[in-house]
């Protein structure tokens, strides 16, 4: 596991990453030249948010399975880009969130208070405190946009000084409003009309890039406190610039500036605009989370385990993620199974969950799923982060349903495959105990079978002497069987065997199995 470290993270990060076995660069002075030239050779590349990770960067990157985000704003990374080539984008959302937002409390305080100004004054030894009143927060209403972790936290924090909140978020629930005690505006010129300070917590997209511009500022209220310790651009540099010519804005606090790290941006000039340079996350605290949860992220990612905070993956909470290892494994063993029975291309894919399993968030059973269809035939091109890329671009139609009673089952997730030709493949199975594996049916076979990692699975006529005959030619074979299942359907006289054996069975052995009489088909199926 070679992992390159492009940007500073915290020593405990990169302790953790050595700790695992992994053989770690850190070169943070690299060109961008330089960064692409050496890429090619590294499995995993952790980056802050100065590294652009893009198509330059994945056409060289042959190697690369896993981009580490050691915090939170993804939008220096391509995700496109990654999720094609299945590249695992992980980031630490929640690692620096309480910095970020004392930061946003700071500058307000800074601002509100004209503390760097006074600071200046008395460092030239000059005792005076003329044409920089400041503003009282008791009473004052303050507007944040984007109510997500770090907005709800300033919102906290910021009515126990006495501020009224009020908040736009067309994306966050009327309850969560109501539990953070936040009133709701459902226009954004509402508002910028109705807050003293304005505070922006939205990632960086399309969206939100510009979302606070000139017309937003038409619509503020004289004298605004404007904070942005979220990303350069969601509030327009130029749109602000003007409003703070045209006494809209009085002060404003930034942590964000549009060319970072370049320290270019024309509000650097402005004395009533404060500024820091993306120090948000920028504390002890937050950086060792971050370093120490995106080393074990990027590690379990190249192990090929799930990883709770993969962003082009579906999120799962942590404790979520402990419920559904199970079910991952099940949905990997079940989807396996297909090309190694049947040879016939897929066409559609239905995934059936049942009772238990049922009332979890199975996006990423079904990512398990697709993963070990494919797997058999595209070998390590298939992975969670692509499996549903693939299966597109493959044309399989892939549905999911549930259901919360599973009959004589607590959970059943059953996979039927239809191929081309409509022909229909079913299997399904269950778990039980601490994680304990059972495939229950195959094509309308009842079973109880534990997957192992040989099993020979044969149809045969349900007459006397095939299984016999089986058990002499695998011991001539020299292959051992450790289990022996049988599965009847009786009205069709027909009937599945499932052998679990000891060791691979050759190409010899198999075909001499098959030319036992009654047999209809043989297949070797290795998990
Ligand atoms: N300055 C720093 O050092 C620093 C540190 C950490 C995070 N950040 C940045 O802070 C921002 C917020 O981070 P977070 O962890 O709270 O994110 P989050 O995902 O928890 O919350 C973002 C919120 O924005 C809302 N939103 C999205 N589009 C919106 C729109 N068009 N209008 C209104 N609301 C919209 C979402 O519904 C969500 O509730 C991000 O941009 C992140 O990159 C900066
Ligand atoms: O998104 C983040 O986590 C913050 O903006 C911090 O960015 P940094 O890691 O470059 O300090």
């Amino acid at each position: 596991m070679k992992v390159l470290v492009s940007e500073p993270i915290a020593q405990k990060g990169l302790e953790k990453l050595t700790q695992e076995g992994a053989v770690v660069d850190v070169k943070t002075s690299l060109t961008r030249q330089e960064l692409l030239d050496v890429i090619g050779e590294y499995d995993a590349l952790i980056v802050r948010s100065n590294t652009k990770v893009n198509e330059d960067l994945y056409q060289k990157a042959a190697r690369l399975k896993v981009v580490g985000r050691a915090g939170n704003g993804v939008d220096n990374i391509e995700m496109e880009g990654a999720t094609r080539r299945g590249i695992i984008v992980v980031n630490t959302p929640e690692s620096n969130v309480v910095s970020a937002a004392e930061l946003t409390i700071g500058l307000l305080f800074a601002t509100c208070r004209n503390i760097p100004q006074l600071h200046n004054r008395l460092k030239e030894r000059v005792w005076d405190r003329a044409g920089l009143k400041g503003m009282e927060l008791l009473g004052k209403t303050v507007g944040i946009v984007g109510l997500g972790r770090i907005g709800s936290l300033v919102a906290t924090r910021l009515k126990s000084f006495g501020m009224n909140i009020i908040a736009y978020d067309p994306y966050i629930s009327d309850s969560r409003f109501k539990n953070l005690g936040v009133e709701r505006k459902n226009k954004l010129e509402e508002l910028m009309a109705q807050c003293d300070i304005l505070t922006v917590h939205t990632p960086k997209t399309e969206e939100t890039y510009g979302m606070i511009g000139k017309e937003q500022f038409k619509a503020a209220k004289k004298g605004l406190t404007v904070i942005n310790c979220a990303r350069a651009g969601i509030i327009n540099e130029e749109a602000l610039m003007e409003a703070i010519k045209n006494n809209i804005v009085k002060r404003a606090g930034i942590d964000v500036l549009e060319g970072e790290p370049h320290a270019t941006s024309p509000l650097l000039d402005y004395d009533n605009v404060i500024v820091t340079p993306h120090a948000g996350a920028d504390t002890v605290e937050a950086q060792d989370n971050v370093g120490i949860t995106v080393a074990q992220e990027v590690i379990s990612a190249l192990r090929g385990e799930m990883v709770p905070n993969a962003v082009n993956l579906p999120t799962l909470p942590v404790q979520e993620l402990d419920a559904i290892k199970a079910y991952l494994k099940l949905g990997e063993t079940l989807g396996k199974m297909y090309y190694q029975l049947e040879k016939d291309a897929v066409e559609k894919v239905e995934i059936m969950y049942r009772g238990e399993v049922a009332a979890l968030e199975t996006s990423v059973v079904s990512l398990a799923i697709l993963k070990g269809l494919f797997e058999p035939v595209l070998k390590e091109r298939i992975n969670y982060v692509n499996a549903n890329v693939i299966a597109e671009s493959r044309g399989v139609a892939v549905t999911e349903s549930k259901k919360s009673s599973a009959n004589n089952y607590l959970t059943l997730i059953t996979l039927k495959v239809t191929s081309h030709d409509g022909k229909e493949f079913t299997i399904s199975g269950t778990t039980f105990g601490k994680g304990e594996l059972r495939i229950v049916e195959i094509n309308g076979y009842e079973f109880d079978i534990n997957p192992t990692p040989y099993m020979i699975i044969a149809e045969n006529t349900d007459k006397p002497g095939v299984v016999g005959q089986m058990g002499t030619l695998l011991g001539v074979g020299k292959v051992n069987i450790a289990t022996m299942q049988l599965g009847r359907k009786l009205t069709e006289q027909q009937a599945m065997m499932v052998l679990a054996v000891d060791s691979e069975v050759s190409k010899d052995t198999l075909q001499f199995l098959g030319g036992v009489e009654g047999i209809l088909r043989v297949r070797f199926v290795k998990l």
